[in-house]
């Protein structure tokens, strides 16, 4: 994840047959996109239009003169998010609010997340549907048995790992994951192979392997979106995609002992969804759309996770941004942080607090670490 204004911290399809074991990392371009055509999904207003840029992908334009401090969006449309770990008993996991540290009275131990009312529960009970709270219970038992042992703090100066890497890493995994998903058919009544022990032996070895627990959120809250909402799939498929997504290769071993985790202990019903190609897919559209959820006092000191809001991520980032972003609930709201003229770009910023007031040159080192280009912005050509 290189998410939209915060730390780097963990990163973190269509259902494709279960014998379909690797990632297509070469191949992540949008599906259905034509050099001109936008998806369905890209934000729409009066007040803008989302245009191909030569340089910068897709961007965002003011259609005519905008007035500082209007509120030109609001993206309601969370997809995947994460709620980290050591804040599960003080945010809610359905609006992420936030009171100073104090645990919420709302708790929910078999899903493993605590709400500010029992309104919010019962929402977040509502989208995540039966299959979705036995999937958190499931995560939530398995992850008790074990706590606390991996560290999942990345450091985000180790190399990348390339394309071939990654390829040759999930490969590595596809024949026990197809053992796991023997092992569970059967367990299930549903074989049409007889399990046998070295089946479960695979799936004995997926379980004892360590564990990513933000990883294995991420990740489930990933494929329950997409078991819930398939025909709202495009949206996240028509982001920007990140070929190599992986901070280090701690991180993606992270994920590939997370897609084994997640065969062994996701009811049945998910499985289909579980594939290497679509827990690829996750990260690499994760990689750079995905906006951090902070506090909204103490100009957001804390870092509770991130989320994907697909129509939020086609504006651009500038070093001089004419747009303010800000949370609101699991919305976003955009408003012009200036006057702005009919035809200008509208960006936002992709940098934190202290990191604007870098130089130009650390910003464009800052900008290339944590999402791979090279910032195009007018500020950065003025001041070269
Ligand atoms: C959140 S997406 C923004 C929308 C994106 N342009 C698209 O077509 O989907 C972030 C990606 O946009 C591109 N981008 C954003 N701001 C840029 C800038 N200032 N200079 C160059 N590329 C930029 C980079 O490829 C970046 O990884």
């Amino acid at each position: 994840m290189a998410d939209l204004e915060s730390p780097p911290s963990v990163s973190p399809s269509v259902y494709n047959a279960p014998s379909i074991s690797r990632p297509s990392s070469c191949s992540s371009a949008p599906p259905d996109e034509t050099p001109n055509k936008l998806p369905a999904s890209a934000p729409k207003s009066f007040l803008f239009e989302v245009r191909h840029t030569p340089t910068a992908g897709r961007a965002v334009f003011a259609t005519q003169d905008i007035a500082e401090a209007t509120l030109i969006f609001r993206s309601d449309d969370l997809t995947l998010s994460v709620l980290l770990r050591e804040y599960r008993r003080e945010v809610c996991g359905q609006c992420f609010s936030y009171d100073y540290g104090r645990d919420l009275g709302f708790r929910d131990k078999n899903a493993g997340f605590v709400f500010c009312s029992e309104t919010c529960h019962g929402e977040w009970m509502r989208e995540n549907g039966d299959i979705g709270v036995q999937a958190w219970s499931a995560v939530e038992t398995f992850v008790k048995k074990r706590s606390k042992e991996d560290s999942e703090m990345v450091d985000v100066d180790l190399p990348r790992p390339k394309s071939k890497d990654i390829t040759k890493a999930w490969d590595g995994v596809a024949a026990q994951a197809e053992h796991i998903r023997i092992a569970r058919a059967n367990e299930a009544g549903q074989g049409a192979i007889q399990a046998t022990k070295q089946h479960h032996k695979a799936l004995q070895k997926a379980l004892q392997a360590p564990i990513s627990p933000d990883v294995m959120s991420f990740c489930v809250s990933g494929l329950l979106w997409h078991h819930n909402n398939p025909s709202d799939w495009n949206k996240v498929l028509a982001l920007a995609a990140d070929s190599t997504p992986y901070h280090n290769i701690d991180d993606l071993h992270a994920f590939i002992r997370t897609y084994l985790h997640l065969l062994a202990i996701l009811p049945i019903p998910l499985l289909p969804f579980v594939t290497a190609e679509s827990i690829f897919l996750l990260s690499s559209r994760d990689s750079h759309n995905s906006f951090g959820i902070r506090s909204l006092e103490d100009e957001g000191s804390e870092f509770f996770g991130y989320g994907c809001w697909p129509a939020a991520s086609y504006f651009n980032h500038s070093c001089a941004p004419n747009i303010e972003k800000r949370r609101g609930g699991r919305a976003w709201e955009f408003r012009t942080g200036k006057n702005v003229k009919k035809g200008e770009e509208l960006n936002i910023t992709y940098l934190s607090g202290e990191e604007r007031k870098l130089t130009r040159g650390k910003r464009m080192q800052t900008l290339k670490r944590n999402w791979g280009f090279d910032c195009g912005c007018e500020q950065c050509e003025v001041e070269q």
